[in-house]
């Protein structure tokens, strides 16, 4: 099977944790990409999605799927999104997709958090995909030497033109390798306190309540 069609597989899958007659909270990226599209089926069963960025909105509003604004909701029973990284505790790096502020926000929102990907994210330490952070523009050059203190290495996301990427807030995004996460609750804690920090992609205090493995065997539900 390739990795689209795993994530095609756990995209169909998490419909089951939807819960009928309720919100859902959602995600971005490729593989939230093949849930909406599942979601879609049972539109008419929700009360409809509070979304994670622009991108997610547009595809949840062409489905026909009502989308709320976070801003308008106390509390979502459950949050589905795809992950660059998880551990074996849940713990993720995520931001691949530019989304973690949003993600972030609608994590917190929600009393579960179902993440949705293909084996290729499962590591045993977090950090060999570059950490994404949202920073202020202005701070970004000693943050780039707060992580070199740290050993990590971060630079700029930029456009295909050249440009530096802004996220949906119009902030830039920081990349950094080389960070081995051995203790993700603490270095996510460190990271978020650091000023001009906007939002560090470790998601450990928001971390998976359960993710559904897409592998060549099939669907692989782990539960943390
Ligand atoms: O964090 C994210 C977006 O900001 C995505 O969940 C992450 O990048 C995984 O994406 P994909 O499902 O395309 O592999």
């Amino acid at each position: 099977m390739t990795q689209d069609e795993l994530k095609a597989l756990v995209g169909q899958a998490a419909l089951a944790h939807v819960v009928p007659g309720e919100l859902v909270g959602v995600g971005t990226g490729s593989t939230v990409n093949h849930f909406i599209d599942a979601l879609a089926g049972m539109k008419d069963r929700i009360a409809g999605a509070v979304s994670s960025s622009d991108a997610s909105t547009a595809r949840l509003l062409a489905h026909g799927i009502r989308v709320l604004d976070a801003a308008e909701v106390t509390q979502l029973p459950v949050y589905i999104d795809g992950a660059d990284e998880i551990d074996g505790r849940g713990h993720m790096v995520k931001g691949g997709g530019a989304a973690l502020t949003r993600e972030k926000i609608v994590a917190d929102l929600a009393e579960r958090f179902v993440c949705i990907a293909d084996a290729s994210k499962q590591v045993a330490v977090l950090g060999g995909f570059p950490l994404p952070v949202e920073v202020i523009a202005m701070a970004a050059p000693r943050l780039v030497r707060r992580f070199a203190a740290l050993g990590g290495s971060a630079t700029l996301r930029l456009k295909a033109d050249g440009q530096p990427l802004l996220t949906d807030n119009g902030h830039p995004l920081l990349d950094v390798r080389g960070l081995q996460i051995t203790d993700p609750l603490a270095m996510e804690a460190e990271i978020s306190q650091w000023p001009g920090v906007v939002t560090c992609g470790i998601f450990a205090r928001h971390r998976a309540s359960l993710c559904l493995l897409g592998t060549p065997a099939g669907v692989q539900t782990l539960v943390f």
